[in-house]
C-alpha cells in the first residue's frame, strides 16, 4: 500500500529564517504518527506544508496521492485540520458552527454524536465566544472530524485542556483511528505521545532525529533503568555488580539502588533468588519518552 504521506527532503525558509532544513518522513496508512520536537523546531511548519498551506523551496510532499498545493482543493475533501484560534465568528453557535462545515463535506459524520463525544452537548447554544479555552478546542477538534476525513492533522491536540478532557480526547483519537483513519499529532506532551502514537518523529532545528515508535526511542536514547529495593537478608554487592546488565550500585540506608539495562531486573532478581534473598519494596524506574527526549534533543519540552 502507497504511504498516506511521504516527506522527501522538504526544506522551508522565511526570509532569511530556515524553518525547515530537509525533513523527510513517511505515514502509513491507519498509523497515528506524532510529531515532536523543541519549540522552533519546525514542526507546524512541516505539517503546514503537508496541508498545502505552504509551498517548500525545495524537496516533493505527496498526501493521499495528491500535491497538496496543487491539488489543495482536492485535498481539502479529504484532509481534516484542526481549526487555530480566532478563525470561527464569535458570535457562531456551537450547534451552527458544527451543521455549518458538516454541510461543506460530501459525506459528512453525524456532527450531533461528535458534539456529545467531545463534552459539547450542553454548550450547543452557546456562541463561539462565549467558550472557554478548552471548549474552543474541543470545537476545533470537532471540526476537524466532521468530514469523516481518510486523513487528519492536529497541531497541540490538547494543549489548553485539563487533563480528564485530554483523556477523553485521546479516546476520541483512538475511536477515530480504529474507523482506518491515519492521523498525525503535532505534540509537546510525552505521554500524549506515548499513549497515542505508534510511531514518533522527533524533530529538532529543521532535521528528523530520528523515527521510532516510544518504546524503541526510549532504547536508542540508552537511557538505563533504576532498580530500588530492600533486601530481606544481608546482601554481597558483588552477586550483582558482577551481573553484565548491571552497571552501577549505591545505597541509601536499608535501600539498594541498581542501575542498568531493560535486561537488569530479570537478572537481578534472578540472582537474588538464588540467595534466598527477596526484594522488599521493589520499584522498577523505567526510562520515560520525555527522557529519550532530552537526551536525543538536549532540549526540554515544554509544558503549554
Ligand atoms: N511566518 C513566519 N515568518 C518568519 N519566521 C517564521 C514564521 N513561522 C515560523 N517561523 C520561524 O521558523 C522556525 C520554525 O517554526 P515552526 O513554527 O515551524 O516551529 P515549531 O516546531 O512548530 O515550534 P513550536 O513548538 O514553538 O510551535 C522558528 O524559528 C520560527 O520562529
Amino acid at each position: 500500500m502507497p504511504p498516506v504521506i511521504e516527506v522527501r527532503h522538504l526544506h522551508k525558509r522565511y526570509a532569511d529564517k530556515i524553518a525547515v532544513e530537509d525533513v523527510s518522513l513517511t505515514v502509513q496508512e491507519g498509523e497515528i504518527l506524532g510529531i515532536l520536537g523543541p519549540n522552533g523546531a519546525g514542526k507546524t511548519t512541516t505539517v503546514e506544508c503537508i496541508e498545502g498551506l505552504r509551498v517548500p523551496d525545495r524537496g516533493t510532499i505527496e498526501v493521499l496521492g495528491l500535491d497538496p498545493h496543487r491539488d489543495r482543493a482536492e485535498l481539502t475533501r479529504q484532509l481534516g485540520v484542526q481549526l487555530q484560534a480566532g478563525q470561527l465568528p464569535e458570535h457562531l453557535r456551537v450547534a451552527e458552527a458544527l451543521e455549518l462545515y458538516s454541510s461543506f463535506y460530501p459525506d459528512p459524520a453525524d456532527w450531533r454524536t461528535l458534539m456529545d463525544g467531545l463534552g459539547l452537548g450542553e454548550k450547543a447554544r452557546t456562541r463561539y465566544g462565549k467558550l472557554s479555552g478548552g471548549q474552543k478546542q474541543r470545537l476545533s477538534i470537532a471540526l476537524a472530524l466532521i468530514g469523516s476525513p481518510r486523513l487528519a492533522i492536529l497541531d497541540e491536540l490538547t494543549t489548553g485542556l485539563d487533563p480528564q478532557a485530554r483523556r477523553d480526547t485521546w479516546e476520541l483519537v483512538e475511536g477515530v483511528r480504529s474507523r482506518g483513519v491515519t492521523i498525525v499529532i503535532v505534540t509537546h506532551f510525552m505521554e500524549e505521545a506515548e499513549r497515542l502514537c505508534d510511531r514518533v518523529a522527533l524533530i529538532d532545528a529543521g532535521h528528523v532525529v530520528v523515527v521510532d515508535t516510544p518504546a524503541g526511542l526510549t532504547e536508542r536514547a540508552g537511557i538505563e533503568q533504576r532498580i530500588r529495593f530492600r533486601p530481606s537478608a544481608p546482601l554481597d554487592e558483588r552477586l550483582l555488580t558482577a551481573l553484565p546488565e548491571v552497571s552501577g550500585l549505591t545505597r541509601r540506608g536499608e535501600t539498594v539502588i541498581v542501575t542498568g539495562t531493560g535486561d537488569a531486573l530479570n537478572a537481578v532478581t534472578a540472582v537474588l533468588a538464588r540467595n534466598g534473598i527477596v526484594a522488599l519494596a521493589l520499584r522498577v524506574e523505567q526510562a520515560s519518552l520525555e527522557d529519550a527526549f532530552v537526551r536525543l534533543t538536549g532540549a526540554h519540552p515544554h509544558h503549554s
